[in-house]
């Protein structure tokens, strides 16, 4: 179970998510939909252990998340060409984290040749698909995902959902799913979070 218990985050002199608290099964899929500005991308960076909250504490399975080694929660970010070192190629991003095979790579239309450029050498919709696959490790247990199909058409956003869906049901890798896609949302999650207006 990942949790949130009691967080307020103070950023830009104001305070986001006063005095939320959230629990997330890994059998969930929990959608986030809020106006711009409200503080969707904060809350996944303190849901993955990207940034600390202002207040109150994260947990995964009643412990902290760990502050070295791999996360288990892992987030996929809204412009992934900001986390990806650009001196790499995204193979050796890729793989150190993990080894995904072909069929990994034909899921997401990834072309194996993609791997061996650099980051600024592809284009986001792929650098998205990559950033999306290396967040799938298998030691991932929940997933963050911050608009990560809003950079991809209406063919391969669906095939991306499709695989994600398959994943997220045949490990129980628990979800949030941040988005201003409605639709999407309703379709994907389990359950959608709004604010009231
Ligand atoms: N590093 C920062 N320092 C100060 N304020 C920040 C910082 N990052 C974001 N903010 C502010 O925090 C608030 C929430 O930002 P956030 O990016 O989480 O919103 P969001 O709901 O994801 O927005 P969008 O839908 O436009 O992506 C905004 O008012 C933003 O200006």
């Amino acid at each position: 179970m990942l949790q949130a218990h009691n967080i307020s985050i103070t950023q830009g002199g104001t305070t986001l998510w006063p005095d939320l608290n959230l629990s997330i099964a890994p059998t969930e899929r929990l959608g986030i939909f809020a106006p711009s500005g409200y503080g969707k991308t904060t809350l996944g960076r303190v849901l993955a252990g990207w940034q600390q909250p202002t207040k109150g504490r994260i947990t995964l399975d009643n412990q902290p998340l760990p502050l070295k080694g791999y996360c288990p929660v892992q987030l996929v970010p809204q412009h992934p060409e900001r986390t990806f070192n650009p001196a790499r190629t995204t193979g050796a991003a890729l793989y150190d984290v993990w080894q995904p095979g072909n069929e990994w790579l034909e899921a997401l239309a990834i072309v194996p040749e993609l791997l061996k450029r650099y980051p600024s050498e592809v284009s986001g919709g792929e650098l998205a698909r990559i950033a999306l696959l290396r967040a799938l490790a298998p030691k991932t247990r929940f997933l963050i995902a911050d608009e990560i199909t809003a950079q991809l058409d209406p063919l391969m956003q669906a095939q991306a959902w499709r695989f994600i869906l398959q994943q997220s049901q045949q490990r129980n890798l628990g979800m949030v799913i941040i988005s201003h896609n409605n639709a999407l949302l309703d379709q994907v999650c389990t359950q959608v979070w709004q604010p009231k207006p």
